[in-house]
């Protein structure tokens, strides 16, 4: 999968309904701390616009000109604090960070469960105390890995000259953290390059929560919208938290895989079948006042905005005969590519097969039929047709 995403939180706040939301799943759902007790890997799908609307064609691989692009969706053990000192399931879900490239946190905007995720009444905790928890976990989790051997390896560095951002790195390779993130950070931060020894704990706790920002962006899921008290919505808004229902989206995803309504996930409405019952129709409608008010579930918002706006990710759409839009066999738009914004057609072509990679000649924008420099930097939405030696 090109991208990962970890779905993180303290037990209870809806993790695992977040995860069924997005990959309509079956995973165990329950109203008591650790009904997740190993990571589930699934697959969820970005939305956007099918490129075969603007080219009047009928492609086959999406849903009425919504095209969905897979990407990789981990539901991580519940997380408590202190959970870098090994309490709880704070390694298994450590480890799991690892494989992410960035992280919904999901709070139980409710406030109905307390810091640990037990149950308590509604409106009895604080959920803007939540947030803070889960960076100071990820940072702390970094300094760990990085204090181990700092006296060592920082007495190597002045001693043997060894590159700093290079010997950093190599520590915190397990922790998915790579040269890149060490010398943005390091840039940022005003510490005494050439005496690493003398860093004091509190500056390499600095350090560490940098490259946890650097290489591990995160958004806020404000869950339970649908329960909570619209102060505490409101509060959580203004932090920066996209508010959602997990609950609201499986309910629909549910309903339109039975027929009983049609649902496009992202939508802020669907259509009811005219055979339902009252007590189904009663539901429903509850349901829609809910996305009609915040513009949708929340749930495809969260995975969109991590995907294009934290990873800075463009999709394209490559394509073997650039006058029909096809592949060999003649299927329209077959395949969707996640890249970085940056990428060139080349990077494309080592997407679709290290061979067409290493045997590019050149590449075409199926649209205009023009050919592309070495240096064009993909768009989002482009179709591209990659021209390489057999
Ligand atoms: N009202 C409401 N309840 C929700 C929503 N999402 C989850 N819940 C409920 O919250 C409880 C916990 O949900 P889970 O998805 O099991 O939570 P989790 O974070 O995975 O919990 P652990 O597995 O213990 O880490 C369950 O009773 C869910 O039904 C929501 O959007 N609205």
């Amino acid at each position: 999968m090109a991208v990962s995403i970890a779905l993180a939180g303290k037990p209870n706040s809806g993790k695992s309904t977040f995860f069924k939301a997005t990959t309509l799943a079956n995973v165990e759902i329950a109203n008591y701390p650790f009904t997740t007790i190993d990571a589930n890997h699934g697959v969820a799908y970005i939305r956007t616009t099918c490129p075969c609307v603007g080219l009047n064609l009928k492609c086959g691989n999406c849903r009425d000109g919504v095209r969905f692009v897979p990407i990789g969706m981990i539901d991580v053990a519940g997380l408590v604090p202190e959970a870098h000192k090994g309490r709880g399931l704070g390694n298994a879900f450590l480890d799991n960070l690892r494989q992410a490239k960035a992280i919904i946190h999901v709070i139980d905007a409710s406030g109905g469960t307390d810091i640990e995720g037990n149950p308590v009444s509604v409106g009895s905790h604080d959920p803007l105390e939540d947030i803070k928890f889960l960076e100071h976990e990820i940072t702390m989790w970094i300094f760990g890995i990085l204090k181990r051997n700092w006296d060592r390896l920082s007495r190597k560095i002045q001693a043997e000259g060894l590159k700093l951002e290079e010997t950093i790195a190599g520590q915190l390779e397990g922790a998915g953290i790579r040269e890149s993130h060490v010398r943005t950070a390091l840039a940022k931060l005003k510490l005494p390059r050439d005496k690493p020894h003398v860093w004091t704990d509190e500056q390499i706790t600095e350090l560490s929560d940098m490259l946890r920002a650097e290489s591990k962006p995160l958004i806020i899921a404000a869950n339970k919208i649908d329960m909570a008290p619209q102060q505490n919505i409101e509060r959580l808004v203004k932090a920066g938290a996209i508010p959602v229902s997990a609950a609201a989206e499986v309910a629909l995803r549910l309903a339109d895989k039975s027929g009983a309504v049609k649902y496009i996930p992202g939508d802020n409405d669907f259509i009811e079948s005219p055979d339902l019952s009252d007590a189904q129709r009663e539901a429903l409608l509850k349901i829609r006042t809910l996305i009609k008010k915040n513009n949708g579930t929340g749930i495809q918002r969260c995975v969109d905005e991590t995907v294009f706006r934290l990873l800075d990710r463009i999709i394209v759409y490559p394509v073997e005969d650039e006058n029909r839009f096809t592949d060999k066999s003649g299927r329209i738009l077959p395949d969707a590519f996640l890249l970085k914004r940056g990428s060139t057609p080349k990077d494309l072509a080592f997407m679709v097969h290290t061979d067409i990679g290493k045997g590019f000649l050149y590449a075409v924008d199926a649209r205009t039929r023009m050919r592309l420099g070495d240096k064009y930097e993909l768009k989002n939405g482009d179709i591209i047709k990659i021209v390489a030696v057999k």
